[in-house]
């Protein structure tokens, strides 16, 4: 499908998707326990695929209305799968999976689509290695097809931390049902690191404990996942709430501006965008008790943004940064390339096919706005999610139309999108191309 949005002012409410996130992590933790009810679950293209895992596992993950997930759990041990695991575009799936699989006592494979089979598996794999199951990649080169054959009973690894924290979270959610525990000793600092304290939180919401330590995290072994009273739910996700509140800080009605719900505080480090759209000079008013944002737009400038803990939100700011005066620098970004595109480039490239100019290092994307007026522009999604998000956000305020191609892969995260945008009055269309 592909998007074709006029220049539109956004106003009216926004309701925050749930987080993909603690989503993926509720559903694997309720798979590891014996039954659980996760609420207010994201049923996206991504959770889905932990969805199918689960089940591949010998668990049962029933979709009960919406939004609710009645799981019975595996409870503590995979079965060996009757299939390969397709994790689909899910990055977050194939980590925490793989780590599972290693706790099987056989044989998994898992693979993906074609972006999934570009991004780096190997540290671990070969922290899997390390402590005793066998993993490795089908073509040896660190990425999937992976084939993992368990069971592993735990015990010391050290691993990197500046490629993915999605392998820390993996060994830690696994590492609480082996025998031994498992410490992990971080071998370069730690990106990203707030995902791994939103899996510290849902492990204690799942009454698992696991640690911080000097040099890295630890989990001891033989716990039992079980939530209180039975139940868990999942909060809004900010790194989705980062696109209507882009679209209010830049299209946003002068009056009455973009009313966003759902919006409660929690671990996640894409809250920082609401200090960040702030800083540029927005009008920004967060209700944290209520959960509520109110944004209306003002004159941007450009500001200097460390994405080191908050990659997700790259193409958003970049978007912004192409509205604002003046140049916005995003530093530490190299990780950021090792996602389901290369979203440094994607975002220099897309940016310049309207016009902008923008400047990118390894490890920094630099977004001169002001002077480089949008310019409507026939752009590609890159079938990243993401990307198509925030050049969509792009084309509100671009002289004349932009068409999104491949805008379908939204699905991935924030599944109601482009109805969110419709509802705050934006102008599209849809075309599946028949
Ligand atoms: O654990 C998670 O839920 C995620 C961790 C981050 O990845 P990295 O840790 O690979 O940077 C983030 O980019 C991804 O969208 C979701
Ligand atoms: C990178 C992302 O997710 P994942 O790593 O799970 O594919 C994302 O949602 O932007």
């Amino acid at each position: 499908m592909n998007v074709t949005i006029t220049p539109s002012s956004v106003e009216g409410t926004a309701r925050a998707p749930p987080s993909k996130s603690y989503t993926h992590r509720a559903i694997l933790a309720a798979g590891y326990a014996d039954e659980a009810t996760v609420r207010d679950a994201l049923w996206s293209a991504d959770t889905q695929a932990t969805a199918r895992a689960v089940d591949l596992f010998g668990g049962d993950v029933t979709r009960d209305g919406n939004a609710t997930l009645e799981i019975d759990g595996f409870d503590g041990r995979p079965d060996v799968p009757a299939d390969v695991i397709d994790c689909a575009n899910s990055g977050t799936t194939t980590r925490l999976v793989t780590a599972a699989a290693a706790l099987a006592d056989g044989t998994t494979v898992l693979t993906g689509d074609e972006s999934l089979r570009s991004r780096p598996q190997g540290p671990l794999l070969e922290a899997l290695s390390a402590l005793g199951a066998e993993a490795y990649s089908t073509r040896g080169n660190g990425l999937a097809p992976l084939v993992v054959t368990g069971p592993l009973s735990g015990g010391s690894v050290s691993i990197p931390g500046d490629v993915s924290s999605q392998y820390i979270t993996a060994l830690l959610m696994a590492g609480a049902v082996t025998d031994e525990g498992i410490e992990i000793d971080l071998e370069t600092e730690l990106k990203s690191a707030p995902y791994v304290d939103i899996t510290l939180e849902v492990l204690a919401d799942f009454g698992v404990d696991a640690r911080h330590t000097d040099d890295g995290f630890a989990v001891d072994g033989g716990q039992t996942y079980s939530p209180a009273g039975g139940e868990y739910a999942v909060p809004g996700d900010f790194s989705s709430i980062s696109y209507p509140l882009a679209a209010g800080a830049i299209a946003g009605d002068e009056g009455d501006g973009v009313r966003i719900e759902g919006a409660n505080p929690s671990a996640q480090g894409d809250t920082a965008i609401v200090e960040i759209v702030e800083r540029m000079g927005a009008d920004v008013d967060w209700d944290r008790e209520e959960g509520v944002i109110e944004v209306s737009s003002a004159p941007l400038s450009g500001v200097e943004v460390d994405v080191e803990d908050t990659p997700d939100l790259l193409p958003t700011i970049a978007t912004l940064g192409a509205v604002a005066d003046g140049d916005t620098r995003i530093t530490n970004a190299e990780h950021v390339r090792y996602k389901e595109t290369d979203r440094v480039s994607a975002m220099a490239e897309e940016l310049g096919e309207m016009g902008v100019e923008t400047t990118e290092e390894r490890d920094s994307l630099t977004v001169h706005g002001g002077d480089s007026r949008l310019e409507g522009a026939t752009v590609s999604g890159r079938d990243d999610h993401r990307i198509i998000m925030a050049l969509a956000l792009a084309g509100l305020v671009a002289d004349g139309e932009t068409t999104v191609e491949g805008a379908d892969h939204v699905d991935v995260s924030f599944p109601g999108f482009f109805d969110v945008l419709e509802g705050l009055g934006v102008a599209l269309e849809r075309d599946d191309g028949q």
